[in-house]
């Protein structure tokens, strides 16, 4: 099988050249100015940007136990038209993949359900009830991508402490959703100006800044990888940022919500602004973008997390946390930070490719001849608006609906096969 994508606009240091693609049997076989050769499939890509195809390393599939939110096939098609190749998917569902069986019917699913490649996370504690751990070797043995209890917190120091000593052995990193129980003050937005004004409890930002203080301690005992999910606020930025400087090996991820939103674009009690962590402060929301330009933050995560519109009509106060990204996650992040110039399009391509793989050591994210060949076309002068019933994912749950952004993925190439595609010409 083989394709040639001609034509395309790559970006390399010094701006766009043209390229064509040679695609082999599921791999990159050549990138060069001019390819002559006749391929199975072509297809004409000229005016549009070639990029690897995108990586996100944190979403949640729902499947098994929460299909009506969402399922590994429509989670992977609404991330393969969002341009995502490859996703790894938490480990919140019911039963839990905290044991080998559970991870090999997982696996099984993955291999028969998923339109791109889903990196499983398996649970650092049994059920994620923070009690007993899980085996990791085992779990590592049936492919589980790294460990995590994303939803809630890992509340026992000492439970986490011999948590990171295990991975370290099994060179498996451990992913943390910092949240101190003690701390969340049945809170259900951020605790400040807008929590204040629609007399709803807030969470303060401590919740999550006193988890990575004391993980990041803990990771320097370990010495295992420990990464931080959707960093919100200042404070957490500023102690990832003096760990990165004492050698400490943290990684930390930021979502699309929390760059361009804070507490203060909250329109009222409306639950597709209602995730965890909240949005925060301006302030915090500021020191986010710092972070992420110093290389404190390492990459961009959606924390796709479908929810039903019914459980999300209910209001902010009783709705469930979370709302999606695969499908808004490019266009947003390129017309509010590429075209605004807070970011140039080459760093935002990388925090989506390159960052998160070498973050996490996974061979992807590069256009390059031997690699796999994960490939997304981008119209970037195309312009919509998020249409949230144009969704392929079951969840309808965005705070970005209405919101008029450039930048659409129209071609999403997964191992040499198109996973999606809307526009684009084959010649
Ligand atoms: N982010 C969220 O608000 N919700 C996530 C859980 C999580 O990522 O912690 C979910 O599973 O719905
Ligand atoms: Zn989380
Ligand atoms: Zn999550």
């Amino acid at each position: 099988m083989s394709m040639l994508i001609k034509n395309g606009k790559l970006l390399t240091e010094n701006g766009f050249e043209k390229v064509d693609i040679l695609i082999e049997n599921g791999k990159i076989s050549k990138v060069e100015p001019q390819i002559s050769t006749d391929a199975e499939e072509m297809i004409d890509a000229a005016g549009k940007l070639v990029a690897p195809g995108l990586i996100d390393l944190h979403i949640h599939l729902r499947e098994p136990g929460g299909e009506k939110k969402e399922t590994i096939a429509t989670g992977t098609l609404a991330a393969a038209k969002g341009g995502f190749t490859t996703v790894a998917a938490m480990p919140n569902t019911r039963p839990v993949p905290d044991n080998k069986t559970q991870m090999e019917w997982l696996q099984e699913r993955i291999h028969e359900t998923a339109s791109v490649r889903v990196l499983p996370y398996a649970s650092i504690t049994v059920r994620q009830l923070g009690q007993e751990l899980t085996n990791f070797a085992e779990l590592k043995e049936v492919g589980a991508f790294a460990l995590t209890d994303d939803g809630v917190g890992v509340q026992s120091a000492g439970m986490m402490l011999e948590a990171m000593k295990r991975a370290a052995k099994l060179d498996m990193a451990v992913v943390a959703h910092c949240e101190d129980n003690t701390l969340i003050n049945k809170g259900s937005l951020h605790e400040g100006k807008k929590a204040a004004e629609l007399g709803i409890n807030g969470i303060p930002s401590v919740c999550e800044s006193v988890h990575i203080a004391r993980d990041i301690l803990l990771a320097e005992e370990a010495g295992c990888h420990y990464h931080v999910c959707h960093i919100s606020t200042k404070e957490s930025v500023r102690t990832v940022r003096d760990a990165k400087r004492y050698g400490i090996k943290v990684t930390a991820e930021v979502t699309p919500h929390h760059l361009l939103l804070s507490e203060e674009d909250i329109p009222g009690n409306d639950a597709n602004f209602k995730m965890n962590p909240p949005l925060r402060s301006k302030a915090d929301q500021d020191a986010l973008v710092e972070g992420l330009l110093d290389g404190t933050i390492d990459f961009i995560a959606t924390d796709h997390a479908p929810h039903t519109s019914g459980e999300k009509a209910e209001g902010i106060e009783l709705a469930p946390f979370g709302i999606v990204g695969l499908e808004t996650a490019f266009p947003l992040l390129y017309t509010h930070l590429v075209e605004k110039n807070v970011l140039t399009l080459k760093e935002l391509v990388d925090f989506l490719t390159v960052k998160p793989a070498k973050a996490f050591g996974l061979p992807y994210g590069e256009l390059k001849p031997g690699s796999a060949a994960d490939v997304v076309l981008i119209d970037l002068e195309q312009e919509k608006e998020i249409n949230p019933d144009e969704f392929l994912s079951k969840g309808k749950n965005t705070p970005f609906g209405g919101w008029n952004c450039k930048g659409w993925p129209v071609l999403t190439i997964a191992e040499g096969k198109i996973v999606w595609e809307k526009g684009v010409v084959k010649a």
